[in-house]
């Protein structure tokens, strides 16, 4: 059955590598549409996360060991080649003889002609315990962790001696975190019944309101899931909605919020005795916030399509907004591993314009006394920091509070208290500010 599932990973990796699609989206579809084994579902995600995660070093390992340069190589032997070098290097569940006759298997349906070629360098690889001769500390890294460099670089530019600490965090294995609807049960109690259930959970850390999986199984078909008692969402964007602090009456925007893990927060939070007008600018995404909404039996949820660059004169001055912004991406690697290949430094240095334009549409909204929380999930100051200094320079009827989360090793403090979550295994990176109109 493992030759069907690196059958089912090698198409989902031609999809992401060579049509664009996103990681996790190609590879739910490609899960769904086959019928595999609990097993074989984790072995498909473990090659195609695994494969684009490793990509910079093992593209490196596969050019030393190839006589044809890596661009000449046909697409599809390209990825088989790519999915195997991962398995021979990152995995021994299995043998490596193994790992090269399939791989020999499969690159024979695709052309017979090249068997050869990819038994050749794939034995070659096994074989291969170079390590680079490396030009610079940051160059060590990118290989090590396998980034492009110029995101290294970015990194080390910006966060300095916690480049290294970023990269391990981005490449953990993300724990399945779980936010409890503490509307309708505490977490101690969700912990407690889990247990009985068989399953090994935890608290989070950071946030009062998750629970971590370690063991136990799939909560996403136990009744505590279906009955709405819990939502999936990582601990990191658990930090946001409680900076509204959320109360009965309340009118809160969330101004791009699907799949409207926060919103259904900030809901929960009123005690679901608030309007909490959830906007995305996506139709089909308007359905999720609804879907969650409806498996969380929330009512104060009204979920509509919006584009949060165009002004809502009738809600100005409503109440309180969270603009939870569209971003590069960087703090969810762990996720979304393709983001290191799809990203450009000249990607994000067009990130702050539009941010800004949602900023300044957002602050429209706020009551006197009322909140705008301004949230992303990159690790880029120019979209995080700078960007909330940019605002408060040209508003000044709007003043930073401090966020004050506990002292935690992964959560940096700027000196105006925002926070900047550096990543790890159960938290994504992640950028917060909460700012009061006086
Ligand atoms: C970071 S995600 C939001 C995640 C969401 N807040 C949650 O917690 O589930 C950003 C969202 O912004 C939406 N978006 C992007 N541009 C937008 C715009 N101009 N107006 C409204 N939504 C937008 C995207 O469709 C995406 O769903």
């Amino acid at each position: 059955m493992a030759a069907k599932a690196r059958k089912v990973a090698l198409e989902t990796l031609v999809k992401i590598m060579n049509e664009g699609a996103y990681s996790n989206i190609a590879l739910d579809n490609a899960l769904s549409s086959v019928n595999l084994k609990d097993d074989d579902r984790a072995l498909v995600t473990e090659l195609v996360y695994g494969t684009l995660k490793r990509l910079v070093t093992i593209d490196d390992m596969i050019a030393r060991n190839s006589t044809t340069p890596l661009k000449k190589i046909e697409n599809l032997v390209l990825q088989i080649l790519r999915m195997s070098a991962y398995q021979l290097k990152y995995l021994d569940r299995i043998p490596d003889y193994a790992v090269v006759s399939e791989a020999v298997e499969l690159a024979r349906e695709v052309n017979p002609r090249v068997a050869g070629f990819v038994n050749a360098v794939l034995r070659s690889v096994t074989r291969d315990d170079t390590v680079p001769r490396f030009r610079s500390k940051l160059e060590r890294m990118a290989y090590e962790h396998s980034f492009p460099l110029w995101m290294v670089m970015h990194f080390s530019r910006n966060y300095k001696s916690r480049t290294e600490e970023i990269l391990e965090g981005l490449n953990e294995r993300p724990a399945v975190t779980y936010r409890v609807n503490t509307l309708r049960i505490s977490r101690d109690e969700v912990l407690r019944e889990l247990e009985n259930d068989g399953f090994r959970a935890e608290p989070t850390s950071v946030s009062p309101f998750g629970i971590i999986i370690k063991g136990g199984g799939s909560v996403a078909s136990n009744r505590f899931f279906s009955e709405g008692l819990l939502t999936v969402q990582d601990e990191s964007s658990m930090l946001a909605a409680p900076l509204l602090e959320p109360v009965e009456g309340g009118i809160y925007l969330d101004l791009c919020s699907a799949p409207g893990g926060k919103a259904t927060h900030i809901a929960e939070l009123s005690g679901d005795k608030a309007r909490v007008l959830a906007y995305d600018i996506y139709e089909a995404k308007i359905r999720t916030i609804k879907e969650n909404a409806g498996r969380l039996r929330l009512k104060g949820i009204e979920a509509g399509l919006h584009d949060a660059g165009e002004p809502i004169p009738e809600l100005f001055g409503a109440g309180s907004v969270l603009l939870d912004a569209p971003c590069s991406g960087l703090g969810i690697i762990r996720k979304k591993p393709d983001i290191k290949h799809t990203k450009t430094q000249e990607e994000l240095d067009g990130l702050p314009a539009l941010q800004r334009r949602l900023m300044d549409v957002a602050r429209l909204y706020v009551k006197k006394g009322g909140t705008l929380v301004y949230s992303t999930c990159t690790l880029n100051p120019s979209e995080n920091e700078e960007n909330v200094r940019w605002f408060l320079e040209n508003n000044p009827d709007f003043q930073a509070e401090r966020i004050q989360l506990g002292d935690h090793p992964n959560l940096l403090y700027s000196e105006e208290g925002f926070i900047t979550v550096l990543p790890t295994s159960t938290m994504d990176g992640f950028f917060l500010s909460k700012l009061v109109r006086k």
